[in-house]
């Protein structure tokens, strides 16, 4: 029986970030939501790349724009959003030269086919995926045959395959099923399986395991991780989750309001993280071996209201480390760890941060004043 063709292969590779192979890079990138109250800027200069083959972390609290990141690399970012500015580079197999998605119409065949074959996203709820009125297999089949074989039986072989895959018993019996017929854990599988189907060569995961109870949510990453493992397919993995963070990623970017302020090897997130706010979320985390008495840190203050401004570092309100007529003035740039440059941080603590010029933010560092 012929497997799905697997489209892209691990390259492992131990050259820095510029050099190393990716999948997708993306490039100051910034995001407004245009809305009747006024403007949010929810992506205000966001650049990191997604390693080929690995799974990448992006964490951070709410609003901090994971998920408008992800959005827009599908062009899926809805009204009254707007992209602004930047690049968002695609490299299907790594010798191809780099497609601009941005350059690419928004309704266009050649994004329908990346959006239906090469990156496929999977949402923290499962009927933002699932059609209600077909069966999982009619809907698993409907994506197989539009881009992998007109051939209605074989579609049908590999929808059941592809569930078998994803652990599901009796994978015959469920592709029969509709959504509303499986339990919460069994959709998100079936949600996982349709991703899959086309085997992508990234797959951006929003919060895919936050509403399931802990077992599941442990089975449904294991599976997950196997599963990348065996496909090759690069994770985006969007969470706000640190310990998923350490079970799942191969490389972590820390968000805060709109803009990566440290991005590193998981280790390095865990065992070095440089930037306070890096920090301060490690600390609102429980570790084994943590005094059971000792209470978990909160970070300070809280993410600022979407319309305002803030000048400077967007994080220098809530950090304990602000240095008054720096952080408040200056937006750090971004700068490399002790000259590594897998390991980069944006922060006034570290040398090279003064490189921009005085600059006033809005909600969380957009980065000229308007
Ligand atoms: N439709 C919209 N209209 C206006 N602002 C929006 C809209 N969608 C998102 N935003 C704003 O964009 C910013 C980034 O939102 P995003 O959903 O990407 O954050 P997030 O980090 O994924 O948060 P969460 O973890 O809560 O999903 C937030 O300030 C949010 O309020």
């Amino acid at each position: 029986m012929a497997e799905p063709v697997i489209k892209n292969q691990v390259k492992t590779t131990e050259s820095t970030p510029q050099e190393a192979d990716y999948v997708v890079e993306v490039k100051d990138l910034y995001l407004n939501f245009y809305t009747q109250v006024g403007v949010v800027r929810a992506l205000n200069g966001v650049s990191f790349s997604i390693p080929r083959g690995k799974v990448l972390g992006i964490v951070g609290e709410s609003g901090c724009g994971k998920s408008q990141t992800g959005l827009s690399i599908l062009q899926l970012v809805p009204p009254p959003g707007r992209i602004e500015k930047g690049q968002i580079l695609f490299k299907r197999n790594p010798d191809d030269e780099p497609i601009d998605i941005l350059k690419l119409g928004r309704n266009s065949d050649e994004m329908r086919n990346i959006r239906g074959d090469d990156i496929s996203m999977i949402f923290q709820e499962p009927m933002t995926s699932l059609n209600p009125v077909y069966t999982i297999g009619d809907q698993i089949m409907e994506a197989i045959l539009l881009h992998q074989t007109p051939d209605k039986k074989e579609a049908r072989r590999r929808a059941v395959d592809i569930l078998r895959r994803v652990g599901m018993p009796n994978p015959e019996r469920i592709a029969d099923s509709y959504p509303h017929e499986l339990s919460g854990g069994m959709r998100q599988r079936a949600m996982i399986a349709l991703a899959l189907s086309c085997t992508p060569v990234l797959l951006i995961a929003d919060e895919p395991t936050t509403a399931l109870d802990v077992t599941t949510e442990a089975v449904i990453l294991d599976l997950m991780r196997e599963l990348q493992a065996e496909i090759g397919t690069s994770i985006m993995f969007v969470t706000h989750n640190m310990g998923v963070v350490a079970q799942m990623c191969d490389e972590v970017a820390v968000m805060y309001l709109g803009r990566v302020v440290e991005r590193a090897p998981v280790d390095d997130i865990f065992y070095n993280p440089k930037h306070p706010y890096t920090i301060a979320l490690l600390r609102s985390i429980p570790r084994i071996g943590q005094k059971k008495r000792k209470r978990l840190e909160v970070i300070k203050g809280s993410v600022p209201d979407p319309y305002s401004t803030v000048t400077g570092c967007p994080f220098h309100p809530r950090c304990p480390n602000f240095m008054p007529g720096l952080c408040d003035k200056v937006l750090p740039a971004e700068t490399p760890v002790n000259g590594d440059t897998k390991h980069t941080v944006r922060c006034h603590l570290y040398p090279g941060s003064v490189e921009v010029p005085s600059q006033a933010s809005t909600h969380g560092g957009a980065a000229v004043a308007s």
